[in-house]
């Protein structure tokens, strides 16, 4: 209360909310709690939307979804110690995915913690923090709060994007300071992630390793949709005539039906390619580390990259191109002269021989008339009512569900794929699913294993609560990769096996939603055209043929090669 006299006083819960909406965030993500309950309910009478969850990692997973979609830092509310450390694994990941999130998360009395009194939810939260994430602040005075938000947005978005940790003590946010005051502490940043372009030397030697290209490809990384770069990289791959091939969440930057892409003859096209030029992709494991057989001894790589250290991580680079993707694409867009490349024409003919036929092979899979379903039947019915709802945000994970849902399903515009990323973590689909109807307002299709949805599986109540447009279609083989595993010891399940007969559909019947169980691929279209027509909650059990998985689905070789038992 504010006596007649006393000047009008506000304080660090206010404030926080005053910087978050000052830097143009309109929804936090999270779940409250002891000392951040009041930050939810002063944000939402702010107008802001509050989603609250189930766990935090899936909270978390939102606010990196949200980000990735949004342009903008996606936040995520967090309580002391045990929901800090929960939704760390999201902001880690979103680290790791080099996706823009802050994770605020209220902490215990640095007086009792830095003494290790035995406080409540005692942890020294910004040291646990500060390894996992981009960078790390804590907040020890009210009048700091603009401050330490605004330096979060700036660093979660800089650069190469990523999650920022921001502590906050429960003695900051409860802090009092002269609204005044507090109004002039608010600082909103100004151009985040600026643009940064190349040098003439830099551009004029990407150029020449390019035009000296007979075997040329262009791999497109999450990086290219996270940058909103879709139109630049479309010019240049247009303007140049080469092939190109997307990563998984850059499916849809250039349509998958797209006459250049060569994803369909993927192994042959990294193999024989003599130029590289790497956009917004790293040559991590998922591109086996640029290493041969995979790829030419003797091949070149020109690489667009924000973040230097990048460069040289795995192959050398022969032309770094050190600035942000919009800026510097474009630049390469221009530079290249139309015909400049003397592609060769038999490859790219064999490349697409390769594709037709690899493509073909996939149809007669997908209409293979076989019961139980399996992830091909399954899958071409789903492949066949998202191409009558194009505008779908697709959520995928798991392992055989997410590999066969990556090569089935064609996405044909930039940011409608969500998926296990860089780190392949399970457990991101369903706090995907709740950010991707959020931020949108599309229908989300979500795609999941039986056991990557049982990770987040009690969001299923969060999505109902919200009403949200999300289809989660549950991939039931019964478990962990197959349902057919054999128990080392019966009567105990194998370790891999889960319920063989589960029922996820009753879990959202449980909470208002719909619930549908399908054994055919006439029963799952139905059921998937009745949730698209509803547009509300929807959960489909899809019962797969246990034996239908592989362990580990297409990484199965990064399991430990145990000489031991082989002798
Ligand atoms: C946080 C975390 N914990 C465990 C794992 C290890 C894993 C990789 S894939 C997977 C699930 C595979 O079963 P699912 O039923 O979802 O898919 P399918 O192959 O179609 O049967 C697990 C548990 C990972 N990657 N992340
Ligand atoms: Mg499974």
């Amino acid at each position: 209360t504010v006596s007649e006299t006393q000047a009008p006083l506000s304080d660090g819960i206010e404030l926080v909310v005053d910087a978050l909406v000052a830097n143009g965030i309109d929804t936090v993500y999270g779940v409250v709690g002891i000392p951040v309950t009041d930050v939810a309910r002063v944000a939402q009478a702010r107008g802001m939307r509050y989603i609250g969850f189930r766990h935090e990692q899936s909270a978390g997973h939102a606010a990196a979804a949200a980000g990735f979609l949004g342009g903008r830092p996606g936040v995520c509310l967090t309580v002391s110690a045990p929901g800090f450390l929960n939704g760390l694994v999201a902001t880690a990941n979103a680290t790791t995915n080099c996706f823009p999130m802050i994770q605020i998360s209220g902490s215990s009395d640095r007086a009792v913690v830095d003494l290790q009194r035995g406080g409540y939810e005692e942890l020294d939260q910004l040291a646990t923090a500060r390894p996992l994430v981009k960078a790390a602040f804590r907040v020890e005075r009210v009048e700091d709060v603009g401050l330490g938000v605004a330096r979060a947005v700036r660093t979660a978005m800089s650069g190469r994007p990523g999650g920022v940790y921001l502590d906050l003590p429960s003695t900051t946010l409860g802090a009092a300071i002269a609204a005044d005051e507090a109004a002039r502490s608010v600082i909103t940043v100004v151009d985040p992630a600026p643009r940064q372009l190349v040098s003439l030397d830099a551009l004029n030697r990407a150029v020449e390793v390019i035009e000296s290209a007979r075997r040329p490809l262009v791999v497109i990384g999450k990086g290219v949709a996270q940058a909103r770069a879709e139109h630049v990289v479309t010019e240049l791959v247009e303007r140049t005539g080469m092939p190109f091939l997307p990563m998984s969440m850059a499916k849809g930057v250039l349509p998958d039906g797209h006459p250049q892409s060569v994803a369909a003859a993927r192994s042959m096209a990294i193999a024989e390619a003599d130029v590289v030029v790497l956009l917004g992709a790293r040559l991590n494991w998922l591109l086996g580390h640029g290493r041969s057989p995979q790829w030419a001894e003797d091949a070149r790589f020109v690489q667009v990259e924000v973040e230097p250290e990048e460069l040289d991580s795995n192959r050398p680079i022969a032309a770094p191109l050190v600035g942000d993707l919009v800026s510097v694409v474009g630049q390469l867009a221009t530079a290249l002269r139309p015909g400049g490349i003397r592609i060769d024409q038999g490859w790219l003919d064999r490349l697409s021989e390769h594709a037709a036929r690899n493509a073909a092979k996939m149809a007669a899979r997908l209409a293979a008339d076989v019961s139980p379903m399996n992830f091909s039947t399954a899958l071409g019915a789903v492949r066949d009512v998202l191409a009558a709802h194009p505008g779908t945000i697709l959520v995928n994970e798991g392992a055989n569900a997410l590999d066969f849902a990556r090569d089935i399903l064609p996405m044909t515009m930039p940011r409608r794929r969500l998926d296990c990323g860089t780190w392949g973590v399970m457990g991101v689909g369903l706090g995907y699913a709740v950010a991707a109807a959020v931020e949108t307002g599309l229908p989300v299709l979500a795609i999941e294993g039986d056991s990557a949805f049982g990770f987040s599986g009690m969001e299923v109540e969060t999505i109902c609560r919200y009403g949200l447009p999300v289809t989660t279609v549950v991939l039931n083989n019964g478990g962990i990769y197959r349902g057919d595993d054999p128990s080392q010891a019966p009567p105990q399940p194998a370790p891999t096996a889960l319920s063989p007969s589960a029922r996820y559909d009753q879990l959202a019947e449980a909470f208002g939603g719909s619930g549908y169980h399908v054994e055919t691929p006439t029963e799952l279209t139905k059921a998937l055209e009745a949730a698209y027509a509803e547009g509300r909650p929807a959960v489909v059990n899809c019962v797969i043929d246990p034996t239908a998985g592989t362990e580990s689905g297409h990484i199965g070789g990064l399991n430990p090669q145990r000489a031991a038992s082989a002798a």
